[in-house]
Order: structure tokens, then C-alpha cells, then sequence
């Protein structure tokens, strides 16, 4: 009997598999994206959690926007292209730099890698399914987690540069007092949150999304406001699927500012992985077992589509 391929290798097998893939050369999850460039100025209040340098000083940023699912021409304004992502990429001196890495979706749908996995293979499972309650609405009655993620709304953005993004996954804070607390990120454009109505977004082509953002960044640059939400005592910090009241302290860490679109893009973000736990002192992971197996399925991907391309 041959053992169990570990759960990340299974993660990257069951999303390939749920996009129709291999898709050589690109990314098992967030396939569809596009690369723009600029810069991160702290808030002074950035210093009351984090001694952290990304966000004590500024710094030039990479910026990659995508389309949830490993299929490469997936439709901007089709349901299953959310949510959507954004990685975050802070280059600092010697080479060196650290990441976030965020959804369009404050929540996830599991709390460990294995019933993440459950998730995704009860929809693979259900493709050709004549069974009655079919293996995914089965699964979302046994797991009210998953059927909350899957049930809230996600409105299709204007661009995304009005589109909100959130860390979903904690993190633990230190300042230069030491002092430690565990907080998730928020990214909030500058310019307010704005969706299409329902007939809008259906009207909208397939590549939208893409196709606008070079042309808004020739006539202005954009900004979001970063900040970090803050676990009271007693909130779940190692579980994604437990979202935090919207009453809990919000602090500023600064500006991100859009500035430029990256025209070499496509080859460049093949080169390239994010991850969550590419982090600077003052910033270190939470025991969320989500956030742990992330950089370990990230890289299983990231070597085939490197072997691949
Ligand atoms: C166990 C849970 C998860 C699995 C199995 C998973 C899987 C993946 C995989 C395979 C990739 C492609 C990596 C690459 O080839 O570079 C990816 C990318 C990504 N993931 Fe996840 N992911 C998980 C959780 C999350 C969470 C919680 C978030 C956000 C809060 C997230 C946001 C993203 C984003 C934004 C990207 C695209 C990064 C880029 O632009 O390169 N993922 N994910």
C-alpha cells in the first residue's frame, strides 16, 4: 500500500484538478493576475503594535492582484474568480523583503489544511455527481464555517483598485517596548469601496479587471490604507474561520500607494512565490494551522509551475 501524499501535495493536486489544470507555468491558485509597482509610507500610529521596519519606514513595493482558482483565463466578474487576492511585496535593502499576503473576503471556510482539502475535494466530487444531497452540499451542512464563506456576498468591484482586502489569518505585533499583540490585516482604498451593480457586472468582459488598471495608472496613481485589527482577550487568533467584531481597535500602519503598472509582468510574476511567513522581526505567525501549511502548499506549487513553464 503506497502511504497518503502529504495534505499540501493533495491541496496542489485536488486545485489543479478543480481548474481543469496543469496549467503549465502558472500559479495552482490565483492563476490570473497582474504585477503594478510602488510605495509604502508608515502612519506614526504604525509604531504603537509593530517595531517592524516594513512599516517604520518607507518602502518600494511589487503588487500583484489575481482571480481566486489555478484557471489562467478565468472571467474577472464570474463568481468562482473570488475572491479575489492581493500580495504585497516590501523590498528592502540587501535583497531582502517581506510579504502579505490578503483576500477580498474577511473569513475563510476552514480552520485546518485537511478540512480544507474536504472542502475542495467534496467539489470535485460533486462535478459529475448524481448523488442526492451531492458530496459539496453534504459537506456544507456538516461544516457551518464553510457554507458562511461561501454564502457571503462578493460584490464584483469596479477595479481593483476600490476593492478591500483582508489578512484573514492573525499575526503577533511587537513594538519597540516589547509589548505583544495578535492582529489581522485590513486594506482599504483611500477613494472608498465601490462594486458594479448586478447589470453592470454581468456586462463587463471577462478581462476588465486587467485590462483597466494600466490605463487608470496612466492618468493617477492610487492608495490603500493599511492598518491592523487588533484581538481583544479571548478572541480566536489561530482560527481563520472566527471573524472579529468590526468594534475592536483598528490601528493605521500607513499608506500603500499605486503607481506604476508592470509591463513585463507576466514573466515576471513566474519567477516569483509570495508568502505569508516571509516576515520581518516584530511581525511572527500566529499557531493558525492555516497560515502554516500556506508557505508549504505555495512552494509545492511554485516548484511545478518553475519545472513546468
Ligand atoms: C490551506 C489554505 C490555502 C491553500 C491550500 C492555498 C493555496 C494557494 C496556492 C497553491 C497558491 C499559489 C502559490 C504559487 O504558486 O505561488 C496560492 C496563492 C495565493 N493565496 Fe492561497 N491558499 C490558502 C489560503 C489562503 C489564505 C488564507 C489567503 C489570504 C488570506 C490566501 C491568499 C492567496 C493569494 C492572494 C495568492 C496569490 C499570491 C500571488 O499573487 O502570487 N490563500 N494559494
Amino acid at each position: 500500500e503506497t502511504p497518503a501524499k502529504p495534505v499540501a501535495e493533495q491541496l496542489v493536486d485536488t486545485l489543479t484538478e478543480l481548474a481543469g489544470g496543469p496549467h503549465p507555468g502558472f500559479r495552482s491558485n490565483h492563476a490570473k493576475g497582474i504585477v503594478v509597482e510602488g510605495h509604502f509610507t508608515p502612519a506614526a500610529s504604525a509604531a504603537e503594535v509593530t517595531k517592524a521596519e516594513i512599516f517604520t519606514a518607507p518602502h518600494p513595493v511589487v503588487v500583484r492582484y489575481s482571480n481566486a482558482t489555478g484557471v489562467p483565463n478565468s472571467a474577472d466578474n464570474d463568481g468562482s474568480a473570488f475572491p479575489k487576492g492581493i500580495a504585497i511585496r516590501f523590498q528592502l535593502a540587501d535583497e531582502a523583503s517581506a510579504d502579505l499576503v490578503c483576500i477580498s473576503v474577511n473569513g475563510f471556510p476552514a480552520v485546518t489544511p485537511e478540512e480544507f482539502l474536504g472542502l475542495l475535494q467534496a467539489v470535485a466530487a460533486s462535478r459529475d455527481s448524481q448523488a442526492q444531497p451531492k458530496p459539496i452540499e453534504a459537506f456544507l451542512g456538516q461544516h457551518p464555517a464553510a457554507l458562511r464563506f461561501v454564502m457571503t456576498p462578493k460584490p464584483v468591484p469596479e477595479s481593483f483598485a476600490t476593492q478591500p482586502f483582508f489578512g484573514v489569518n492573525a499575526f503577533k505585533f511587537t513594538n519597540a517596548q516589547g509589548e505583544t499583540r495578535y492582529g489581522r490585516y485590513r486594506i482599504e482604498p483611500v477613494g472608498g469601496a465601490k462594486f458594479l451593480n448586478a447589470d453592470a457586472a454581468k456586462a463587463v468582459d471577462a478581462d476588465y479587471l486587467m485590462h483597466e488598471l494600466p490605463g487608470r495608472l496612466q492618468q493617477a496613481a492610487y492608495s490603500y490604507r493599511i492598518s491592523v485589527q487588533l484581538a481583544d482577550p479571548g478572541d480566536e487568533v489561530n482560527d481563520a474561520t472566527s471573524v472579529w467584531p468590526d468594534s475592536r481597535q483598528i490601528v493605521e500602519l500607513g499608506t500603500l500607494t499605486i503607481d506604476r503598472f508592470r509591463t513585463d509582468g507576466a514573466a515576471f510574476e513566474k519567477t516569483m512565490m509570495f508568502s505569508p511567513l516571509n516576515l520581518v522581526d516584530g511581525i511572527e505567525a500566529s499557531d493558525d494551522p492555516i497560515l502554516h501549511a500556506r508557505p508549504v502548499t505555495y512552494s509545492i506549487s511554485f516548484n511545478r509551475r518553475l519545472q513546468s513553464h
